[in-house]
């Protein structure tokens, strides 16, 4: 079987899943990694930094701001100047919203003009939620459609701390306020509505930033990182497609070694228990200051669950394949309180509620979530990929279940934002091709 990284791509292949793979760097955690090496005084090791264009943009950008990033044997090196300066171009972000948030933030205290844009589906993602806390430290950003929408224009300058109550949880926002705090007199905390993912809170406390936590409160004053080791786990967002696809296939095992399973990020493994699906963990170690394991799924006969309240932002970016494997479970399965799913690179409640009634599935679509009634067989569809990596990874996971059909995706380029070598894995534990 070929693997394809642009233009349409025609998924032919039969389960089970079976084999142990490890899958690519956490994403979240290569995007920081760079950002606060160049944020931090002395040198930055990353070890398993992501290799994909999300971590690419990052990088570009940390570059733009006069940091240097090089590659050392298995190691990359990040090192900042004295001062972070102002850009000389406009920096773009591709397709990743992680770094254009976390960078409005950084930016705001940096002296100096900075213009963040980004492709079709970024500059489509809103950006007032990161203005408006920033704006409240004193912050003068700006963007287009009356601050909806990136570009964002950015002038750098003094900040003053300030107390933030969030109405979404979302660790970009959160991230680009506390980066913002390090810049700032005073104290700035963030008050999130349920725990999002903690890497900044972590990666920051291990470069020696004090870092404040009470229950949902995030709290930092002024500070320099220092420059530190990160050893950064496999992406559980990325090991997600293989292990919903796992649990929903007859007769498959798969297991994942080194896989982050920081519990701000393991709402997944929680959900697979709750379908019926078994779900192990060997090796469980904690290293520069993230959790991981070896994490294995069998397949099961999966039953409909609820999907809602604090476990959404700690699965947020698995839904989409979570929704491809309720297809094959028996009941009802129900998400709801998972609204941001509408605002990531595409709507991917609707991506995903679209495609998948396409493809036979029982599925009514709510504001907030779906519902989705099974088992119901799946058969082959056209998918429409929408600059949407995990719309393409998702629908290459509803093929197989589809008995041997064909699911034809219109785009698959945008597999490499976070995860180049998902075709080829998917190879490696798929039985083969289809008949
Ligand atoms: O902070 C991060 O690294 C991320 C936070 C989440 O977004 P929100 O902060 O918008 O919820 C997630 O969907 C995204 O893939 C990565
Ligand atoms: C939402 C995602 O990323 P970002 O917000 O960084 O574009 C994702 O990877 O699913």
């Amino acid at each position: 079987m070929t693997t394809h990284t642009n233009g349409p791509l025609a998924c032919r292949r039969k389960g089970p899943l079976r084999g142990t793979i490890e899958v690519p760097g956490d994403k979240s955690i290569s995007h920081r990694s760079l950002l606060f090496g160049a944020l931090a005084s002395g040198e930055t090791r990353v070890r398993g930094l992501l290799d994909a264009e999300d971590v690419h943009s990052t990088r570009k950008a940390v570059v733009a701001l006069g940091a240097t990033v090089r590659e050392e044997g298995d190691e990359i090196v990040v090192v900042g100047p004295e001062k972070l300066r102002e850009p000389g171009d406009v920096i773009d972000c591709g397709n990743s919203g992680t770094s254009l948030r976390l960078l409005t933030g950084v930016l705001s205290g940096i002296p100096g003009l900075a213009v963040l844009t980004g492709d079709a589906s970024l500059r489509k993602r809103p950006v007032r939620r990161v203005i408006d806390p920033l704006r409240k430290m004193g912050a003068n950003l700006s963007a287009r459609d009356g601050d909806r929408l990136p570009p964002v224009v950015i002038r750098g300058g003094p900040l003053r701390g300030a107390r933030h109550v969030m109405e979404v949880a979302s660790a970009q926002v959160k991230s680009a306020i506390l980066l913002a705090g390090l810049f700032a007199e005073g104290e700035t905390s963030v008050v999130e509505p349920e725990r999002s993912r903690d890497h900044t809170e972590r990666m920051l406390r291990g470069m020696g930033v004090p870092v404040r936590v009470n229950g949902l409160e995030v709290a930092v004053s002024a500070a320099r990182p220092r420059g530190t080791r990160v050893d950064v786990p496999g992406d559980i967002s990325s090991a997600a497609f293989f292990l919903c696809g796992a649990a929903a296939l007859p007769g498959s095992k798969v297991t994942v070694r080194n896989l982050g399973v920081n519990e701000t990020r393991t709402g997944l493994l929680d959900v697979l228990r709750a379908m019926g699906a078994k779900v192990t963990l060997e090796g469980a170690r904690e290293i520069a200051g993230e959790p991981r394991a070896d994490v294995t799924v069998e397949a099961a006969e999966l039953r409909g669950t609820e999907i809602r309240g604090a476990v959404i932002p700690r699965l947020i970016d698995e839904l989409p394949v979570v929704m491809v494997m309720a297809t094959q479970a028996r009941g009802r399965t129900v998400i709801r309180d998972a609204r941001e799913l509408r605002v990531k690179e595409s709507d991917r409640l609707a991506a995903m509620g679209e495609t998948l009634a396409r493809a036979g599935a029982k599925i009514e679509l709510y504001d907030d979530g779906c519902a989705i009634d099974g088992p119901t067989p799946l058969r082959g569809v056209p998918v429409q990929t929408r600059l949407d990596h995990r719309i393409a990874m998702s629908m290459a996971i509803a093929q197989l279940l589809t008995g041997g059909d064909e699911v034809v995706l219109d785009d698959v380029a945008c597999v490499a934002t976070s995860f180049p070598s998902f075709f080829r894995l998917l190879d490696q534990v798929a039985a083969g091709a289809a008949p």
